[in-house]
């Protein structure tokens, strides 16, 4: 006999989280099913968001990035700093965050399941954990199930000297050299991580260019910080097999003959839906080749009552828009008119860290928009000298006529957070007129705002001397067509009459 439900939700990550509680505050019986109990949180908290950020955490504070210029001596030797190091903060933080994730479900009534879900009908749900199976039915249902990492078949995983990102936490001592399969965000993320411990870091990635959703002077700028901390790069190669040496160390062999010989290899290319388990062709439902599933802007799939949010829906991936999601589509599944996300910022936590929001420079310029840049480098910064950061920018697009914020783009401490300034005032429709007029706390990183608004409003004022002094040279407004050098006035008087038919047109 089912259990009925309004809502069941599968998966704890971020956006089954947020949806699960969402229900429950619309007044609606809501059970949740998370596979293992310890897994509540889901991979953002076991293996992805969570502990990736506490490892950096760490590494910046024991290894005393931010202040080495200054106290480097008094940190200690990047050689000691070992993995239970690291750990023993991501052990801390997951438990906290745990207790946090559960206190909230049973505060808010909702019956947190635990056990494999498996569609055995478009409303009912079988959950098979540790004792006989529970079946449960719902009027809605949630799928946030999230991905797991792409693993090519050809590739010895074995979590030892070859891992994929969710298995790279266990690494059990700090390598000498890495080898990172995949410039994305994660690659690259953890990466840069272990080249600030001093590790010998290659990233290879099959693109060109890295993380080309980014402002390319902001990459520029991150690949330069990343070169000076002797990480190599190998774009536009892809890799063709991996092979563990009799000595313990592993050769990467690419496609164009080259051979990258490393201690420890992560594969980080890409992630697939975790859709294998929930039998979705019971409900009617089929995936993509990545396992992703379809979902319209109400986040419905092709069947009107089952929803699905987070990583399993595509782009963008991120926690971030995960909660939101979950949020949203349980206000579409139970009547609740829910507003326009308006746009999602992009944080990376690569060191240093990188943040965006809004058009990048490319965009504007192939939609032909007018715009101009401000900027604020972090060595002008009173903050940014305090905190060390000497090669940080922040970016301002802005239209030229409007001053309409288009877009913020920076790099160096705290980008992640500054950036949510820009994005409150674009949401507003603030223009730059508001970081030139308003007074920020000093010092702050917030300051950047003001000196890039300062900068962008310098270059207006340098266009408006320009259209003055045009304006100077150019003939009277009844001479103003353009007159065939060496032309009798009379035709240029002709011309002028039809400048201004058209103009009174
Ligand atoms: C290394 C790494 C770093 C990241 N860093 C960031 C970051 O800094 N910022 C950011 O915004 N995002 C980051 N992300 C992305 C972020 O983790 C994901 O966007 C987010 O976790 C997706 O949430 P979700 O709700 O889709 O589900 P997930 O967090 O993927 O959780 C899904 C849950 O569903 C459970 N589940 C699956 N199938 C079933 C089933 N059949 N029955 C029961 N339970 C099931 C799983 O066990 C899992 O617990 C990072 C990801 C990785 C891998
Ligand atoms: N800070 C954050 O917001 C954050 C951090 C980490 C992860 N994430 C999320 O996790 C998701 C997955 O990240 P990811 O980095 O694994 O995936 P990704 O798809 O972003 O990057 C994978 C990279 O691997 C390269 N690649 C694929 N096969 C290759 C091969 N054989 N040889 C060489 N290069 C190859 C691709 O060109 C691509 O650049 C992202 O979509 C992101 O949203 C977000």
């Amino acid at each position: 006999m089912a259990t009925h439900y309004d809502l069941v939700v599968v998966g704890s990550g971020p956006g089954g989280q947020k949806a699960a509680i969402a229900g429950a505050k619309l007044g609606k019986r809501v059970a949740l099913v998370e596979r293992r109990r310890e897994l509540v949180g889901g991979v953002c908290l076991h293996t992805g968001t969570i502990p990736s950020k506490t490892m950096r955490e760490a590494i910046l504070h024991l290894s005393g990035f931010r202040q080495r210029e200054v106290y480097a001596d008094q940190y200690r030797s990047r050689g000691n700093i070992t993995m239970d190091d690291l750990r023993q903060k991501l052990a801390h933080v997951s438990e906290r965050e745990w207790d946090v994730i559960q206190d909230q479900f049973d505060r808010n009534g909702v019956k947190t399941i635990v056990g494999e879900a498996r569609f055995v009908g478009p409303h009912a749900i079988e959950v098979v954990g540790e004792g006989e199976p529970l079946y449960l039915s719902a009027d809605k249902i949630l799928l946030a199930p999230g991905t797991k990492p792409s693993r090519p078949e050809h590739i010895p995983f074995d979590g030892r000297t070859v891992f994929d990102s969710d298995e790279f936490l266990n690494l059990d001592h700090i390598p000498r050299s890495m080898i990172v399969v995949g410039g994305g965000v994660i690659g690259v993320e953890y990466g840069l991580m272990f080249a600030t411990l001093g590790v010998r870091v290659t990233i290879i990635d099959g693109r060109d260019r890295l993380l080309d959703f980014c402002d390319r002077e902001v990459v520029d700028s991150l690949v330069y910080n990343a070169r000076s901390m002797g990480v190599t790069f190998r774009l536009g190669e892809n890799v063709a097999d991996v092979r563990r040496l009799k000595g313990g160390s592993v050769a990467v062999e690419l496609e164009s003959g080259k051979r990258v010989l490393g201690e420890t290899v992560l594969f980080s290319v890409g992630r697939q839906g975790d859709t294998e388990s929930l039998n979705l062709e019971a409900a009617g439902l089929k995936p993509d080749k990545r396992g992703r599933l379809y979902a319209n802007e109400r986040f419905q799939t092709e069947v009107p009552h089952i929803y699905a949010v987070g990583d399993i829906v595509g782009f963008p991936a991120l926690a971030s828009a995960s909660m939101e999601q979950g949020r949203q589509a349980v206000g579409n599944a139970f009547g609740v008119p829910n507003t326009d996300m308006g746009e999602i910022p992009y944080g990376l936590f690569t060191v240093p860290e990188i943040s965006l929001i809004g058009k990048t420079e490319r965009q504007l310029t192939e939609e032909h928009v007018p715009y101009e840049v401000g900027l604020a480098r972090f060595s002008e910064i009173a903050r940014g000298q305090i905190v060390g950061d000497h090669t940080g920018l922040m970016k301002l697009l802005f239209h030229r006529e409007t001053r309409e914020i288009l877009g913020v783009h920076a790099i160096g401490d705290s980008a992640t957070e500054i950036i949510h300034i820009g994005q409150a005032v674009m949401r507003l429709g603030g223009t730059l007129n508001y970081f030139r007029d308003t007074v920020f706390n000093y010092p702050t990183m917030a300051e950047c705002y003001k000196v890039a608004a300062l900068d962008g409003l310098n270059k207006l004022t340098a266009y408006a001397d320009d259209d003055e002094e045009s304006e100077k040279l150019a003939p009277p407004p009844s001479q103003a067509v353009a007159e065939p050098a060496g032309e009798p006035a009379a035709i240029g008087a002709e011309h002028a009459n039809v400048g201004a038919c058209n103009a009174a047109n």
